[in-house]
């Protein structure tokens, strides 16, 4: 909480906090290299005066020698300098990357429902690397300059305190006209950012719907929507440029004549013999680097100011990491679940479309081992029984209790651990067969298992089939498998989850008839023994159920075996089956 109040820059760099070690080791060689490079003007100094004085007794060599001397030190500490603040922000970035990534994968899912993953995965990869330029990289070089402006600042003050009266005017003018111009790119800065994302977000939807897109010859209006937000980003990135280029020219028209105002007076000096040529040279030397470190800190704050926005959107995520409260010991050591489960009087409505309640006054109490038949019309709540009891939502009214324990006392991972889902199409990973599979299992599998249950799931016979067998690489999405395959790989996948909760989310698209039966056979094999909530459409899979409980606008309607439910000829029961039921009787 305390963290939100904080100042934004400060807050920024509490990223680099863990790395203070490497960062202070980086900064003393920062020291040693901007000391050296303070130095250099005054040797050329010394030179020009005993040159111009014609001093016989100047030992040169000496001077040489110390110069090469010197000149080494800050040869070697420049690399290193240059070794610890480059590493150092690979490895800030590497760390907001796993802590963003750690943060994200444990949203609840209405955040998913939110945010669109293109926006998502934008964040992790083009925030981060603005913050990489701005946070390391550039806070390195700008810290230089800070030194270098300092330093030169004050031999500045020593050599010529006259000569420095027109610096101390013209810097902080100058000082102030920067900030100015930073806040103006900030704000353009956002706008490209967010046209960017917007980018990111329509090519992500392009390339995951890129079937669909194909199939419906929709490739000229997806170049166009992409093409729309990356020219309106083009524009104000132009608009930018265009802002920057003016105040980059006018600055240096003004150091140049700074410059010449400080020659001039310079020569005067030299003419009342207040100051010698070595000096007004070391002068002006210091006079470039002040000019030029003061320009490198106008330009880091630039670019700090432009990135505030990436980090606002960083901190905004890794801010709501909610804190889990998982507790390995109820992980562990807890008894597995027995599978009973009640819906007490449950109201909820989905935080994105709260003026539509999903479930209303929802109560069901499933004993262990039951099988209930959820059906209903589209949209009467169905799949959002099955996504409470997986805590991916929690109710508004009402409670869930499993084992007569309150949800609220258990943690989700605890009842995820003992449950497992069957989707309507099944999610399966760019890996092999047996990853996907191996995937259900609480704890590490070895291929024994992951065949034994395959086998139940009649899914070894296909798998064994293909030339790589369980290694073979399912694809995107498995894409490069059947709907049934898929299905049976999802089903060998719960099996091997030995889950006490069951959900199975039928898929309204038939299969063929053999698939099918393969399909029933293996869903057979995973319900035995398991409470069983199954999304169902079809009669077959309906009449397996203890119970079917008939839905309509989140409200339960009608309930009893099938057998009892085919009789009430008036109710909704029979009207949503009557078309498969006349089938079954006829057959
Ligand atoms: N993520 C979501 N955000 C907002 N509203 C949602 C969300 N998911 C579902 N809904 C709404 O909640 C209600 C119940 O939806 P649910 O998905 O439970 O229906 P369903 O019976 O499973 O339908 P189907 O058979 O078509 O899958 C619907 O009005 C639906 O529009």
């Amino acid at each position: 909480m305390s963290s939100k109040k904080k100042n934004p820059h400060l807050k920024r760099l509490s990223l680099v906090r863990p790395f203070v070690k490497r960062l202070l080791l980086g900064l003393l060689f920062m020291i040693i290299t901007v000391g050296i490079q303070l130095l250099y003007p005054v040797a050329v100094s010394d030179f020009i005066d005993s040159l111009a004085d014609g001093d016989p007794q100047h030992n040169y060599t000496l001077l040489a020698i110390g110069m090469i001397i010197l000149l080494t030190i800050y040869a070697i500490s420049t690399a290193l300098r240059y070794y610890f603040f480059e590493t150092t922000g690979y490895m800030v970035v590497a760390k907001i990357r796993t802590r963003l990534h750690q943060v994200l994968v444990g949203k609840g899912i209405s955040f998913y429902d939110r945010h669109n993953i293109g926006e998502i995965t934008n964040r992790l990869s083009s925030d981060v690397e603005v913050l990489h330029d701005t946070l390391t990289t550039g806070l390195a070089v700008a810290l230089r300059a800070f030194l270098v402006c300092l330093g030169g600042l004050v031999l500045l003050l020593i050599t010529s305190p006259m000569l420095s009266l027109i610096l101390l005017v013209f810097l902080p003018v100058t000082m102030y006209f920067a900030k100015w111009v930073g806040s103006n790119i900030q704000k353009r800065s956002k706008q490209i950012q967010e046209c960017h994302a917007k980018a990111g977000k329509v090519a992500h939807e392009n390339f995951s719907n890129i079937r669909l897109v194909q199939a419906f010859n929709r490739q000229e209006t997806a170049l166009r929507h992409y093409d729309e937000s990356i020219h309106k980003a083009l524009d104000v990135s132009k608009s930018c440029a265009r802002f920057v280029a003016s105040f980059q020219g006018a600055a240096s028209l003004v150091i140049y004549l700074v410059l010449l105002a400080t020659l001039w007076l310079g020569a005067l000096q030299i003419m009342d013999d207040n100051l010698t040529i070595g000096e007004l040279t070391s002068f002006v030397i210091y006079s470039a680097m002040v000019a030029t470190s003061a320009g490198a800190l106008s330009d880091f704050w630039q670019n700090w100011q432009r990135s505030i926005g990436s980090t606002e959107r960083i901190f905004e995520i890794i801010d709501s990491a909610s804190i889990s409260k998982v507790l390995f010991k109820e992980l562990t050591k807890s008894p597995p679940l027995t599978g009973k489960l009640e819906f007490d009087k449950v109201t909820f409505f989905y935080p994105e479309r709260r003026q539509v309640k999903a479930l209303q006054n929802f109560s069901l109490s499933i004993k262990a081992g039951e099988k209930i038949a959820l059906i209903g019309a589209s949209g009467a709540g169905k799949s959002t029984v099955a996504r409470l009891v997986l805590g991916f939502y929690k109710p508004q009214e009402g409670e869930l209790y499993f084992d007569s324990r309150s949800s609220l006392e258990l943690s989700k991972e605890y009842i995820r651990k003992h449950s497992a889902i069957v989707e309507q199409d099944p999610t399966l990973f760019d890996g092999s067969i047996f990853d996907n599979i191996a995937y259900g299992a609480n704890a590490e599998a070895v291929l024994d298992d992951v065949k034994r249950v395959a086998k139940q799931a009649f899914a070894d016979d296909f798998i064994e089939g293909f030339p790589d067998g369980y290694k073979t690489i399912v694809g995107e999405r498995g894409v490069q498998l059947s709907g049934g395959q898929k299905q049976r790989i999802a089903i060998a996948r719960a099996l091997l989850r030995n889950p006490k909760i069951l959900i199975l989310d039928e898929a309204t698209s038939a299969l063929d008839s053999f698939s099918e039966l393969k399909v029933q056979q293996a869903l057979d094999n995973l319900m035995q023994g398991r409470t069983t909530i199954m999304i169902a459409h079809r009669y077959s899979t309906i009449s397996k159920a203890d119970r079917v409980i008939v839905l309509e606008n989140g409200k339960i309607v009608q309930q009893g075996t099938h057998e009892y439910l085919r009789e009430q000829r008036l109710g909704t029961y029979y009207h949503l089956m009557s078309d498969q039921l006349a089938e079954s009787h006829s057959t």
